[in-house]
């Protein structure tokens, strides 16, 4: 052999899955978005989820308040950093992160952020207060967010039982995980500045990670730049922007649960994008911190062992936490 082949493009194609089918009930239409999702996420690892359950003007409103919350002072901002917070809420300066897990040198993420999660007293890990700014600094920034947040939360848990489907799972298998209201889940809006032409091809809006949850579901702009990267090619492709739609892939934590079935795949963001700003937000859904993640049903072949030892979810996003010293 010795040459290197060029991949089937269904490899390196992110599948488009419209699920409006599934989520009105009709059943042929959720067979057959249960058998693309199985294929996408055997595969590539990532997907495109279109005809979902979040509202055009959700995601505007939405969009148009990070934009707002992005474009204040930094010394407002930094009024919310996260380094205040507990339980890694808040503002994230450019450079605040660094993600990358290829290679040692590169530069850190050229993004800033910010973190929302469920508000619930303090206490469990990542448990306790959001950081708001004042209502007269940004009116209804607050009520924007919370309303996205939980529009695509919702989406999250309709996507888990469309997981279980898609590993012929009861469709319910998930919920305990997915809904569980002390469950981790992080709403993160970045923002990537315009690239000057000398930082051109060195810097990295976000590092090349895998997500290390169990599910991500990234709204993004129109400007493009994230990247997945092919395992065997060791190739770096594009994820189209789809006004509206969301790029949803897999985490390490679901790769382990489907026994490496399903993929947890290398990706990041590329800069320079283009002389425009741009703006993504990451929502993650890692699921009940109490949970064992153990070999699913099925996704151990006969004879053979799971490739993982059951795994407690707290554990697992303790770790991982303290490595990239935030969410990824
Ligand atoms: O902003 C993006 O497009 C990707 C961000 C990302 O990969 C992450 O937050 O884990
Ligand atoms: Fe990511």
């Amino acid at each position: 052999m010795g040459s290197i082949e060029t991949p089937p493009t269904s490899e390196v194609t992110i599948p488009i899955i419209d699920v409006s089918g599934f989520l009105a009930g009709d059943a042929k239409a959720t067979a057959s978005a249960a058998l693309e999702l199985r294929n996408a996420c055997e595969n590539q690892g990532f997907l495109q989820v279109i005809g979902h359950s979040v509202p055009v003007y959700t995601q505007k409103k939405f969009l148009a308040a990070i934009t707002a919350f992005f474009a204040l002072p930094l010394e407002e901002k930094e009024k919310l950093s996260q380094s205040n917070s507990p339980c890694y809420r808040g503002y994230e300066r450019v450079g605040g992160q660094k993600l990358d897990e290829l290679d040692s040198d590169a530069t850190p993420d050229q993004k800033e952020g910010f973190s929302v999660r469920p508000e619930r007293p303090l206490g469990k890990f990542l448990a306790g207060p959001n950081q708001w700014p004042e209502e007269a600094v940004l009116p209804g920034f607050r009520e924007a967010y919370m309303e996205y947040f939980w529009a695509v939360h919702s989406l999250s848990k309709s996507m888990f039982q469309l997981i279980a489907l898609s590993l012929s799972l009861d469709r319910t298998y998930f919920d305990a995980f997915a809904a569980d209201p002390d469950g981790i889940c992080l709403c993160r809006a970045h923002h990537y500045n315009p690239t000057p032409p000398d930082a051109a091809g060195r810097t990295r809006g976000v590092g090349a990670h895998t997500d290390f949850g169990a599910l991500t579901l990234l709204l993004q702009d129109t400007v493009g730049g994230l990247e997945v990267l092919h395992k065997r090619m060791g190739t770096w492709h594009a994820v189209p922007p789809v006004e509206g739609a969301y790029v949803c892939n897999i985490g390490d934590l679901m790769q382990c649960w489907t026994n490496n079935r399903y993929r947890s795949t290398m990706h990041r963001v590329i800069s320079p994008l283009s002389q425009t700003d741009r703006y993504s937000c990451a929502f993650f859904n890692d699921g009940a911190l109490d949970m064992m993640i153990e070999a699913l049903p099925g996704c151990v072949p006969e004879g053979e062992k799971p490739a993982y030892e059951p795994l407690r979810v707290e554990k697992h996003i303790v770790e991982r936490s303290s490595m990239s010293r935030s969410h990824a």
